[in-house]
């Protein structure tokens, strides 16, 4: 397994210009594997350098699904649960402030819904949310974690002093058994543009099995956001991919005069890998608000309580994203999320809290936000509209990350249109 020595979570700690130009510089100098994880990393990471560990849950490639359909389970625990058995990484969350801070506040303000209540954490990872929820006055709080990590969540739960109350079981939530059905599911399973990673489908499974018909959802409701977005990334992965193939021009040459065999035949799969690598795979940014050209519209809503697993699996969604006057040129879309702690209809939260993970120029997540570029960008008159319609489904060959559909068309204010344009991304 690849350990990460620079992983994106660690750079909550560095400044955000800093973080800017490292990401920039480190999103230049990976090299274009085309495959595995170090393309994850280098990819969607973001910071993250070549070789190195994706970030949030790691899903490699190599297919986390098994032949007939479904989820290979040494795979996913290999590609995915591995990084979450590291310290380093859960740090990365722990030190990420406006998560902590939403669910420290929306715990602890809501402490009525924990007071002498069961409790069921799903990935308890260090322990977090379950000591808070002991503190908060829950009565029991089962704490599950599917790596080795439950063991330091063990013993941190007994070094604050709540192992009393907190009882760590090491095991996937679908394998495990627990004695009652809970009050309150409280779960952190939000991964980029929210459904990657696919561990929303572990906490519907949890709610299904675990939680009482009067059950409280931690966070209670979920959406998806995209908006049109304007950035030099396009020039800089347009030129990245046209050295990718110049490059490839010269090991044709070099292959064929010193080695005497022609690989040519190869030139359109390999431009066909390079064009996914640096032009149709999504990347982790951390964007600025003035980035943001038009009206952010929400693409997806789930309620936490009632969302069902065929709603996660794939997302489909029409919409339409007008765009500031002055702006001539969209280079792209950016998808973010934010999750909410309500309560539920007969026990409302006495105090709402919002996690948001939208550009900001100060409150940033580890999470930023996912960026979908055009190649080539758009021209824009002021008075366009773009319709778009999203669809975004698991890939074929790895359950926890995403194929994504942008079919989009520019209705001028004249009432023209411009032709459908149909872009394909991968959210890896
Ligand atoms: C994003 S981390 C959150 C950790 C911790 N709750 C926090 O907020 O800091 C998600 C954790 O859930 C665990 N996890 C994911 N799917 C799981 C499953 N099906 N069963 C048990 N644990 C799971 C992962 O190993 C990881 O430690």
């Amino acid at each position: 397994m690849v350990v990460s020595l620079l992983p994106y979570r660690a750079l909550r700690s560095i400044s955000r210009s800093n973080l800017r130009t490292l990401s920039e510089k480190l999103q230049g100098i990976a090299p274009a594997t085309g495959v595995s994880c170090a393309m994850n990393g280098h990819v969607n990471g973001g910071p993250p350098a070549a070789g190195m560990a994706p970030s949030r849950g790691v899903p490699a490639a190599g297919g986390a699904l098994a032949k007939g359909g479904g989820v290979d389970k040494a795979a996913d625990f290999a590609n995915y649960f591995c990084t979450y058995a590291f310290l380093y990484h859960q740090k990365e969350m722990l030190s990420d402030r406006v998560r902590m801070d939403a669910y420290y506040r929306s715990i602890f303000r809501n402490a009525k819904h924990f007071l002498g209540k069961t409790v069921l954490d799903v990935g308890t990872g260090s322990g977090i949310l379950a000591i808070w929820a002991a503190q908060a006055g829950a009565r029991k709080v089962y704490a599950v974690e599917a790596t080795v990590m439950a063991r330091h969540a063990r013993s941190l739960i007994a070094g604050n002093n709540v192992d009393h109350i907190v009882e760590v079981i090491e095991g996937a939530i679908e394998d495990i058994t627990i004695p009652e059905k809970v009050d309150i599911i409280i779960s952190e399973w939000m991964g980029y543009f929210l459904v990657r990673e696919s561990m929303f489908d572990s906490v519907i499974y949890a709610r299904d099995k675990w939680l009482k018909p009067t059950g409280i959802m931690y966070p209670s409701h979920a959406r998806m956001w995209v908006a049109p977005m304007r950035t030099s990334l396009v020039e800089h992965k347009q030129q990245e991919f046209q050295h990718s193939m110049a490059d490839w021009g010269c090991f044709l040459q070099d292959t064929s005069d010193h080695y005497n065999v022609d690989m040519s035949c190869l030139s359109n799969p390999y431009k066909e890998e390079q064009t996914k690598y640096f032009l149709q795979t999504s990347m982790w940014n951390s964007l600025y608000p003035n980035q943001i050209i038009g009206q952010p519209v929400i693409i997806k809503e789930f309620d936490c309580l009632t969302t069902t697993m065929e709603e996660v699996s794939s997302v489909r969604s029409s919409f339409k994203l007008p765009f500031h006057p002055g702006h001539s040129r969209l280079c792209g879309f950016a998808g973010w999320f934010d999750v909410h702690f309500k309560g539920s209809p007969t026990d409302p939260a006495d105090h709402e809290v919002e996690l948001t993970t939208a550009p900001s120029t100060d409150e940033t997540t580890h999470w930023g936000q996912q960026v979908f570029l055009l190649h080539p960008p758009l021209n824009l008159q002021d008075g366009d509209i773009l319709s778009c319609s999203l669809d975004i489904t698991r890939s074929r060959d790895n359950h926890r990350l995403m194929d994504v559909k942008f079919v989009h068309q520019l209705e001028r204010a004249s009432g023209e249109k411009t032709p459908l344009i149909t872009s394909p991304y991968f959210i890896e």
